[in-house]
């Protein structure tokens, strides 16, 4: 597939992240009781388990796909379905992932269970109709920066970056 036009940053720090998963968490306490998560592998194990912690859920599998290599996106391959979950269509349970873009893998997740509820912290336009509840809207030309993916180091100013 060819490379996606990512011309906006949006670095997100760890208490950032802390906060919109916390917040999530929040939205969806009302929305429970939940049977249990399954966390998408491997960005929706962090959000994952912020929100077990403040739900109290001890329930958790993983629905184990790969789509991207860095910015890259290829054709997924689901690695892991959630046979040992018992979640049979998906009803009382609670998808996690740490944000949708393109859809596909909320398409492909929302196949396997459809009734579960499918939530993010982060979400772009052509992914948001396949989330039941988010947090955060980027445009679809932005790369999020997730903790985990990022170092401290140097930035050049913003003028030397619009300059080339
Ligand atoms: O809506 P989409 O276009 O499908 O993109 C969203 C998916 O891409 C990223 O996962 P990735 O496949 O990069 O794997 P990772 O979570 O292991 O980093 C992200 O964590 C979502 O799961
Ligand atoms: O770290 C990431 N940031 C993103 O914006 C993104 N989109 C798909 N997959 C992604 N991974
Ligand atoms: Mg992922």
């Amino acid at each position: 597939m060819a490379e996606a036009p990512f011309n906006k940053h949006f670095p997100v720090s760890w208490e950032e992240l802390h906060r919109n998963a916390k917040a999530l968490a929040w939205r969806l306490i009302d929305r429970g009781p939940w049977k249990g998560i399954i966390a998408i592998t491997r960005g929706g194990m962090v959000p994952a388990a912020i929100i077990a912690r403040e739900l109290e859920i001890r329930m958790i599998d993983t629905v184990c796909v790969s789509s991207y290599d860095h910015q890259q996106q290829r054709n997924a391959t689901i690695l892991k379905g959630v046979e040992g979950a018992n979640a049979g269509d998906g009803e009382g349970w609670l998808i996690i992932d740490d944000l949708v873009d393109t859809g596909k893998t909320a398409e492909i997740v929302r196949k396997m269970l459809p009734k579960a509820h499918f939530a993010t912290v982060y979400a772009k336009p052509a992914g948001r109709p396949l989330v039941d509840t988010f947090i955060t809207e980027v445009s679809q030309d932005t790369w999020i920066h997730f903790p985990w993916d990022i170092e401290l180091q140097f930035s050049q100013p913003i003028a030397k970056q619009r300059n080339g």
